[in-house]
Parts: structure tokens; sequence; C-alpha cells
């Protein structure tokens, strides 16, 4: 039985690395059903050690982390979890259809050299019609955009039934009118209910898509709250430093859901790790 009230993802005191040291430290973090997360900060301060630690993808060095109220060493059902990784797109010497890489995402829903049923063929086309390339399901991956190779990766994601999606800069290098369609799909995604933990730089492109920001800096979660409220520590940041950033104007937005705040692309808001914000319990 799936229960929505429990946190999709726990961290409590929660740190990753490598090699058994750490890179994030002092997490505390609830991620709930059917929030549409943005993770911020700027380079190198953590933000794939973080999510890929979630994941299982680096080391867990020290804390708790939970997956779906079950210890991760201990969870099981890995297919609840979808995961977008960072700049990545299909190999150019790939010969493979849109059709046949979103079919992978089916492959931990059955046995082996068992055939695709009349139920995987549905869900690899439900998920190709959900990122908007319903038409090009029998083109070769190699004639495709680097957008649309994101959203064949998406999908592949998707066909697998996630509760959760992670996505690591799922709209980094590719083209604005690329990073248009993408931003659209996520919009339609979030709207069908599907958690997602979004990595990005380009915040802007996610405006009206995103419910929680969280910031990472310097290895340490340095803001947790809404986009309306990012924004305000935005502004607040930016009248002390006397700056001037493109973006600051909108920062007294009402609007919740509306992203005001920088885009790393811009630059980093404040290097000191301190919590604002509040954490989400
Ligand atoms: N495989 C690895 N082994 C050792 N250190 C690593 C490894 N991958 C990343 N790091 C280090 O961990 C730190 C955080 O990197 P990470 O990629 O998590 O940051 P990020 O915030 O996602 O950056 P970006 O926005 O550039 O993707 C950096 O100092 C990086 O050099």
């Amino acid at each position: 039985m799936k229960d929505d009230s429990e946190p999709v993802i726990r961290l409590r005191s929660a740190a990753f690395g490598y090699e058994g040291r750490a890179v994030v430290s002092d997490v505390d973090l609830d991620i709930n059903h059917g929030e549409i997360i943005a993770v911020l900060g700027p380079n190198g301060s953590g933000k794939s050690t973080l999510m890929r630690g979630v994941l299982g993808l680096n080391d867990h060095v020290s804390g708790e982390v939970e997956l779906f109220g079950t210890p991760a060493a201990a969870f099981k059902e890995r297919t609840r979890i979808g995961y977008v990784p960072q700049r990545h797109t299909l190999s150019g010497s790939v010969r493979a259809t849109v059709e046949e890489i979103v079919e992978v995402g089916r492959l931990p829903h059955r046995r082996w050299f068992q055939r695709a049923s009349a139920e995987d063929r549905r869900l690899v086309a439900a998920a190709l019609a959900e990122v908007g390339l319903g038409d090009r399901a029998l083109a070769d991956v190699s004639t495709l955009s680097g957008g649309q190779h994101r959203r064949v990766l998406i999908a592949r994601a998707l066909a697998a039934q996630p509760d959760v999606l992670v996505m690591d800069e799922p709209t980094a290098g590719v083209d604005t009118a690329s990073q248009e369609v993408l931003a659209e799909v996520l919009q339609s995604l979030a709207a069908t209910g599907v958690t997602m933990v979004i990595v990005t730089h380009e915040i802007e492109a996610l405006r009206g898509v995103i419910t929680r920001v969280v910031e990472v800096t310097h290895g340490h979660i340095s803001f947790d709250g809404t986009p309306g409220e990012y924004g305000q520590r935005f502004a607040r940041t930016i009248s002390d430093d006397h700056l001037h950033v493109p973006g600051a104007h909108d920062a007294h937005h009402d609007d919740e859901h509306q992203v005001p705040g920088p885009s790393y692309a811009v630059g980093p808001l404040d290097p000191s790790p301190r919590h604002e914000g509040g954490r989400r319990g």
C-alpha cells in the first residue's frame, strides 16, 4: 500500500561523499508527496552528490536516509524512484529507436527475456506522449536534438512509473526553445502528481512549476522554503550588498509558485552556509 502521508525521502544528519569522505553533510530534509523541488546552488556545492547519495550512487557517509519510510539500505522498490542523470545525452553511436530506449525503462518490471506485454507498450507510448514525442517513437535517436534526447531520457524514467522523479539539470545544455518545451513537460508532469526533485541552474525556465526551493552552499543546506521566501531572501541579500543582479526586480512577487530568485547562471547568492526558511517536517 502506498502511504502518501509519509515523506518520500527523509534525511536526518545525513552526509554523502566519496571514498568515505563527506562532501555534503548535516542534511535534514523531508521531501513530501507531490512536491516539486528545485535544488539550487553554486557549481561544486554538492547538489549532485546529495541527490546521487540519496539514490545510493555515491557514498552514504553517515546519518539516516529513509525512502518511503524504509531505511535506504533495506529499500528494495528501486523502481519507485526515477532518475535522469546530469549532462547525459544518448550517444550518437547508439543505433536505436526512441521507443527502444524508452522500453528500457520497463525492464526492471520484467523477468529476464520476458517479452514486452501490451501494458509495457501502453506505458511506453504514454511516456512518449507525456514528453511530446509520441510522433517520434520510430525515429532513430541519432536524428534527435539535445533537448529531445533529454525528453527521451525523461520518458524512459517515466515508463518505469516512478513515484518520485529525480532530475539532474534537465534543462542544461539545450537551446532556449527546447528549454521551454522541457519546462512545459515538467509542468504537465507536475499536474499528474509525480513528486519531482530537480537540480537546476536555470530556475527561470521552471518558473511556475516549483513548489519549494532547497539551496545547497558549500556542502550544506543554506535555504529551504517556498519560492516566494527564496525571492525575499534574494532581494534582502541584494539590497544588503547594494548589488544589482538581473531578476531582482521580481523579488516581491506574491505568488508562492513564482520563482523570482537568481539563476546560478547569474551568480551565487550568499556563500555563507546557514539555515533559513525552516525545515519541512
Ligand atoms: N566522483 C567524485 N569523486 C570525488 N569527488 C567528487 C566526485 N564527484 C564530485 N566530486 C566533488 O564533490 C564536490 C561537489 O560536486 P557536485 O557535482 O556534487 O556539485 P554540484 O553542486 O552538483 O555542481 P554542478 O552544479 O557543477 O553540477 C566537488 O568538489 C566535486 O569536485
